[in-house]
């Protein structure tokens, strides 16, 4: 396996005169379990269509597995799971596996074969018959049976009700613990992600504003609450800053102020982070003495 599953510089999309993804950089390590979070219109779609070859790109480059993204290239080690999770409807399951068998060079029926039973779907369904739950698992196990070094996943629980997002998500979370694959999955709801996902990318009006191994994130970030006018105390990044009354609260990078320092020192959530991500402007580099 190579050791980066993915490398993009100064990846750009544009639509019309539109730019859907613009000067995105980045580069994943290979094994990782990817979220893709941003809001509506962020460019998460962009990217990964960029990602399975469904998108040109109008400049920069983009490389998974070691491989530039082309026709006969890479793709074949890449598995993409839709919205609509890519199935036809008046397929009977059966079907459906018969035509991942002929247009898949690398393609393990009986992997699907048994995520299927396990799941008791079966093999003579008609696909528009079952669930919305169901059919996700279906194209999960379709998906699965590429054998992918790369999995793909956009928005793969958005349709369906709780029940069957908790059972997507744990079919995933297994999948993971005993497959050599990276998964990249693009999600509105980081809550969602923070079990299944150990790097984050944030995509902001087409911008990349993380690309991080959560860990890292969440050991180099600290809420500071003190008294307005304070200082700082850190060497890092206010990233966000609000007040309220006489009081201010930061979002920094940065080691922890020492002990004995005016400021009570929180820990904080991938949820918090990112929406202070979202509703920063730039982040400032800590240059005043006072907060
Ligand atoms: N085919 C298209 N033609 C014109 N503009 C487009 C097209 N596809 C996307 N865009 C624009 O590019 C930007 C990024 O869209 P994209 O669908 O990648 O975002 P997204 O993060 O996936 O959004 P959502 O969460 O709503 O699915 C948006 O401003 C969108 O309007």
């Amino acid at each position: 396996m190579t050791e980066t599953a993915m490398t993009a510089t100064g990846l750009g999309k544009r639509y019309g005169r539109k730019w859907g993804l613009r000067n995105c950089s980045l580069q994943v390590p290979a094994g990782r379990v990817v979220g893709l979070v941003g809001p509506n219109g962020a460019g998460k779609s962009t990217l990964l269509n960029l990602m399975v070859g469904l998108l040109a790109p109008t400049e920069g480059e983009l490389t998974l597995l070691g491989e530039r993204v082309g026709p006969g290239t890479v793709l074949d080690r890449v598995a993409y799971l839709d919205q609509e999770h890519s199935l036809y409807r008046n397929f009977k399951v059966r079907e459906m596996l018969k035509a991942g068998r002929m247009l898949n060079k690398r393609w393990d029926e009986q992997i699907a074969l048994d995520r299927l039973a396990e799941l008791n779907i079966p093999l003579e369904s008609r696909i528009g018959g079952l669930s919305g739950g169901q059919r996700a698992q279906v194209a999960l196990a379709v998906a699965l049976a590429k054998k992918p070094e790369l999995l793909i996943l956009d928005e793969p629980v958005a349709s369906l009700d709780p029940l069957a997002r908790r059972e997507l998500m744990s079919v995933l979370m297994e999948t993971k613990a005993d497959w050599d694959c990276t998964v990249v999955l693009s999600s509105h709801v980081v809550s969602e992600l923070e079990r299944l996902c150990d790097h984050l990318i944030v995509l902001d009006h087409g911008q990349v504003k993380l690309s991080e191994d959560i860990d890292d994130l969440l050991e180099q970030h600290h809420v500071l609450i003190g008294p307005k006018g304070a200082a700082v105390g850190v060497t890092g990044e206010i990233v966000h800053r609000e007040e309220r009354e006489d009081r201010v609260s930061l979002l920094v990078r940065g080691n922890p102020p020492a002990a004995g320092s005016s400021w009570d020192v929180q820990r904080v959530d991938l949820e918090t982070l990112v929406m202070h991500y979202l509703t920063a402007s730039a982040p400032q580099r800590i240059r005043e003495a006072a907060a």
